[in-house]
């Protein structure tokens, strides 16, 4: 799904109001009613009360025209209008007329019940427009929200979240009712504890300009995902489906290496080779009896070398820093061409040698978690120029960079896509060499190297929704990634066969 700046949503509207020739006031009321509808489905219970805060800008006209129709429908509603929130837009003034014509009163500071399952406050003061930091009265409505034990359903953003920087306050949302596209500010780390869930509501602007408009920014959704899943091929055997190479492991870490193997098999690739050094034969043996194993070095990798031809590699899992297996990554590099998946140690190695960054093959996919990609490509001050410093990072080396978070951004070809599944249980040692290992093996399987990145982080998410629901999230470990990607493939051929 394309994801949209602030004023490409605004050219949205434009476009929508002129090919269909509606009103702005009309595309409110739409936009209100979606949200109406979607409360009155949730939330039948008539006894529900909503409590309304608007702002005087659009999203307030938005709040307002809610406020209308679910007292029109019976529920019970209260309105506040906030102060404080710049001067009343024309659609929040006409909105707020009809409220009056309705027999609905603002501000009336009327105490009513308050019955802690039944209370729902609607956060209407700020949508998109925020420009300027926000000021003592409307930080008070929002610090008056936030400070409530009830629901906050917010309409189409968080108030106080900036679209376009780092956000200091904002309300603090159980659920986000967004128009038509996410936005990218609700992905973002530091944005984590605004937003517990997000609805995208279709509130029918025009499908031209959204299928034909450009965007650099785009989220990883079931949708995304078809698009790039292959399923295996009715006459497929296990030479064509491919033949992943491991490199990795040191003396206490050959579970990391065990895990990425297993990993790239289940994946669906045809071979997996494991390059070890020698302390770890016997547990990749026992442990994982369906990979091949080569070795090089006792305790640690001493060299890189072998005659096999494998489709794709993935290095660096456990492998450790000694001297020796520094110089025998960086030599193995060197010669590269075939497609390949660099994490954990091996890219410590080529944060400290940066000038081999260049030398990689083109498409080379870096998978670094937080702490590896500041050392990749040094510190950020918030997110938005993290994200700025992640694009013109793959552009400059032309690699794929998976920058691993909650949110992982994949970043190619001059293009951001973020992943929409995973949960907190992937906060588990081990998951990032699961990732690793599922890329490499989908790259073995002639996957490009970026739908290899973009599907290989979604299906490892997914994996681990499907997983968090029978395990828990504390129970789950990187081994349980690994057990539902079958029912992880499963789903998503459900899916595929729904449409
Ligand atoms: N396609 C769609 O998505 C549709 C979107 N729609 C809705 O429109 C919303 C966008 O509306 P919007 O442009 O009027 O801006 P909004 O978010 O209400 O807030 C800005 C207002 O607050 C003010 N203001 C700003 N910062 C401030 C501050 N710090 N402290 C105080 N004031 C501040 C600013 O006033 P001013 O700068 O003029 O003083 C302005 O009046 C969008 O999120 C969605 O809900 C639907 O109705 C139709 C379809
Ligand atoms: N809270 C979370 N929500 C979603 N995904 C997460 C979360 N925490 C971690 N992950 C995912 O788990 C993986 C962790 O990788 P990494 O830190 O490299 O682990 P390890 O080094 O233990 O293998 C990444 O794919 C990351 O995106
Ligand atoms: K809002």
């Amino acid at each position: 799904m394309k994801i949209f700046s602030a004023s490409k949503i605004r050219e949205a509207d434009e476009t929508t109001i002129s090919r269909q020739g509606i009103t702005t006031g009309e595309l409110m009321e739409r936009a209100g009613t979606e949200v109406f509808l979607w409360l009155k489905k949730r939330f039948p219970d008539k006894e529900t009360v909503f409590h309304v805060f608007c702002g005087k800008g659009n999203n307030g006209g938005d709040g307002l025209v809610v406020a209308r129709l679910l007292h029109n429908d019976n529920y019970k509603v209260v309105v506040d209008i906030v102060e404080g929130t710049g001067n009343p837009s024309e659609d929040f003034t006409a909105n707020f007329e009809k409220l009056e014509q309705n027999n609905l009163a603002c501000n009336t500071n009327e105490a009513y019940e308050y019955k802690k399952h039944k209370i729902i406050f609607l956060d209407a003061i700020f949508g998109i427009g925020l420009n300027r930091e926000v000021g003592a009265e409307a930080k008070e409505a929002i610090q008056r929200i936030n400070n409530s034990a009830v629901k906050i359903i917010s309409i189409d953003v968080p108030s106080g979240m900036f679209m376009d920087r780092k956000s200091d306050i904002a309300v603090h949302s159980d659920m986000v009712l967004t128009f038509q596209f996410t936005k990218l500010a609700f992905y973002l780390a530091g944005n984590c504890n605004f937003i517990k869930e997000i609805k995208i509501l279709d509130i029918g602007l025009d499908k031209d300009f959204i299928a034909n408009e450009p965007t650099q920014f785009f989220l990883t959704d079931r949708t995304e995902a078809h698009q790039r899943y292959r399923p295996v091929p009715a006459h497929a055997h296990k030479g064509t489906q491919g033949h992943a190479l491991i490199i990795g492991g040191s003396y206490g870490k050959i579970g990391a290496v065990t895990l990425s193997s297993k990993a790239a098999l289940k994946s669906g690739c045809g071979l997996v080779t494991a390059y070890i050094p020698k302390c770890g034969y016997t547990i990749v043996q026992t442990a994982f009896p369906e990979a091949m194993v080569l070795t090089g070095g006792e305790e640690h990798i001493n060299t890189i070398a072998f005659d096999i031809e494998p489709k794709a590699i993935g290095i660096g899992m456990g492998l450790g820093q000694q001297p020796e297996t520094q110089q025998a990554v960086l030599e193995f590099l060197k010669h590269q061409k075939t497609p390949m998946v660099i994490d954990a140690d091996a890219l410590n190695i080529l944060s400290y040698n940066n000038e081999w960054l260049n030398m990689l093959p083109e498409n080379t996919i870096l998978t670094p978690h937080p702490k590896e990609l500041e050392r990749l490509m040094g510190s950020w001050e918030d997110d938005f120029e993290k994200m700025e410093k992640i694009r013109a990072f793959a552009k400059e080396h032309k690699i794929i960079l998976v920058a691993k978070d909650a949110f992982t951004i994949v970043a190619c070809n001059d293009r951001v896509h973020i992943n929409s599944t995973g949960n907190a249980g992937l906060a588990t040692g081990g998951s990032g060499d699961v990732l690793t290992g599922i890329i490499t093996g989908l790259l073995a399987q002639s996957y490009s190297p970026a739908d290899a990145a973009i599907f290989g982080v979604y299906l490892h998410g997914l994996a681990a929704d499907i997983g968090v629901c029978e395990t828990s999230k504390q129970a789950f470990t990187a081994s349980d990634i690994i057990n539902y990607l079958g029912a992880a493939y499963l789903k998503i051929e459900a899916e595929k066969a729904q449409k």
